[in-house]
This record gives structure tokens, sequence and C-alpha cells, in this order.
């Protein structure tokens, strides 16, 4: 069910990182960025983007192929440094900070196409990136509470090269929960899943979302993002075309004409 605002609701987040929520308090942004634009030589891929994301919610990307998703989502995660703009992460500017220094921070991302060390075990996978926050038996424990996180406990010991596509999505995602993320993006995780599989994640983003973790998601399954954005931004040409709650965005005429028409879902 759609919520009419995008601001998480009470009692789901009660307690956020230690701190009490009350009920009057609206809560902030943990992530913001303004008046992003990207180019790439004569290119504009982003122009001109705003967005904020506060813990709890899940912000959905969409557009038509090319409409600036991907480029908009590497400057948030620092692998594009953008042309103009800001981005503001925890109250503090990291627009140019590093990829690897963000995530640090506790932004994290999937990639479109998962890269495991595919002789390497599961849970040694998950320990690689749980290393960067914690030492030994810590990160240790860690690793396997974020593999029974997203159900892949049973799995610890198997290579990764062994896992079905919705495994190593799943992989994917431990490896960046793994860095106790404050906002997690994810690209295109659900795509190419079988309908009980991408039920499946929907669940699993749900319940991030609900533990109090921010979410920005690419993802070309309009009804999947439909049912679980928050709030929805609909670029094309690397521009804004609409954003707002997902019944807004989806009867927009100017989407329906650009992406609803796509054939994409
Ligand atoms: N590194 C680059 N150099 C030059 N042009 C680029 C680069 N990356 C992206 N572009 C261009 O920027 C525009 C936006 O591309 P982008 O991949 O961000 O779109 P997208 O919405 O993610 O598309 P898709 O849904 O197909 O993944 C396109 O015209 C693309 O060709």
């Amino acid at each position: 069910m759609t919520r009419p605002d995008p601001t998480p609701t009470l009692p789901e987040l009660t307690k956020f990182q230690g701190e009490v929520i009350h009920a009057d308090q609206k809560l902030a942004p943990i992530l913001s960025a303004e008046h992003i634009t990207v180019r790439f030589g004569g290119v504009t891929a982003v122009k001109d983007i705003s967005l904020a994301v506060r813990p709890g919610e899940i912000l959905g990307l969409i557009g038509p192929n090319g409409a600036g998703k991907t480029t908009l989502f590497n400057a948030l995660t620092g692998f594009v440094r953008p042309s103009e703009g800001r981005v503001t992460f925890g109250g503090r500017d990291v627009t140019h900070l590093q990829p690897q220094v963000r995530a640090r921070m506790g932004l994290a991302r999937t990639f479109q196409v998962e890269r495991p060390f595919e002789d390497l075990s599961v849970l040694e996978n998950v320990l690689v990136a749980a290393f960067l926050k914690r030492r030994g038996r810590q990160a240790e424990d860690h690793a396997y509470s974020v593999l029974e996180r997203v159900g892949l406990a049973d799995r610890a010991a198997q290579p990764a090269s062994q896992l079905n596509l919705a495994r190593r999505r799943r992989l994917e995602m431990a490896k960046a929960l793994a860095l106790e993320p404050r906002v997690l993006f994810l690209d295109e995780s659900i795509a190419g899943l079988n309908p009980p599989a991408q039920q499946e994640m929907v669940g699993l983003v749900r319940q991030l979302a609900q533990s109090g973790l921010g979410i920005v998601m690419v993802e070309h399954i309009m009804h999947v993002i439909m049912s679980l954005s928050d709030h929805v931004i609909c670029m094309a040409f690397g521009e804004l075309l609409a954003e707002g709650d997902p019944k807004h965005v989806a009867s927009h005429p100017d989407v329906i004409r650009a992406y609803l028409g796509d054939d994409n879902d």
C-alpha cells in the first residue's frame, strides 16, 4: 500500500541508532543532493536534479533508457564527479569524497552486475566488507548476522560461484550491508529474477527500510518500484520529469508518455 507522505511513519521508527524519535518529530534527511548536473563532454547526462532521503524512506529512480539514472546514482555514491551541485550525507558535504570513503561513512551500494569473489565462500565474501568496519571475531559475527538478515546463512560455506542469480543478488546486498550503511543504493537488484524471487527481494527491501535504513533504488520493473517506493523521481534526458508519491508519478501525463509507453515492464 502506498503511503501518502514519504516521511516514515511511527511506530515503525520509534528507535533509530539509539535515539528515541518522538511522534511529533519529523526525521531530517540523512542524504540530500542539490542541483546535481553531470556532463560528459558535450552530453549532459544529469541536469539540475535535487533529492533527499530520510531514514527508513525508499526513493525510487525511474526513467527510460539513457535517462541518467545510473549517472545520478554514481554521482551520489562517488563513482562520478558532478559538474555542478552538492551532495550532503549525515550533515557533511561529501561531493568530492571517493566512493570508498563514502562507503565507510555509511553510504553503500550494490552493482547491477554482481561481482563476488567467485572462489571465496559466501561468508568470506561478506567478511571482506565487514573487515572494513570491524576486527576479528566481531567482524565474523557481524558478517554472519548479515547473512541471516538476507536469508543466506545456510549458504555461508558455499563458494559464491555456486549461487544462483537470486542468491548472488542477496550476496551483493549482504556485502553492502556488512558496511553498516545508513543509506543503501540498490542498482537493479530485482530485474531479471523470477516472480517468487522478486517478491522475496521486495520483502527484504521493505524490512531493511523498516529497520531505519534509507534506500535509493534504480529499478526497471515498474510495479515493483511503484509498490516499494515512498517517493519516486522520474527522469528523462537527464532532467526531472515528475516526482512525488508513486500514484502521482505513475499517472503523470509526461511520465506515461516518456516511460510507461516504454516496453520495459
Ligand atoms: N561515461 C560516459 N561518457 C559519456 N556519456 C555517458 C557516460 N555515461 C553515461 N553517458 C550518457 O549519459 C546518458 C545517461 O546515461 P545513464 O546510463 O545514466 O542512463 P540510465 O537512465 O541509467 O540508462 P539505463 O536505464 O539504460 O541504464 C546517456 O546518453 C549515456 O549515453
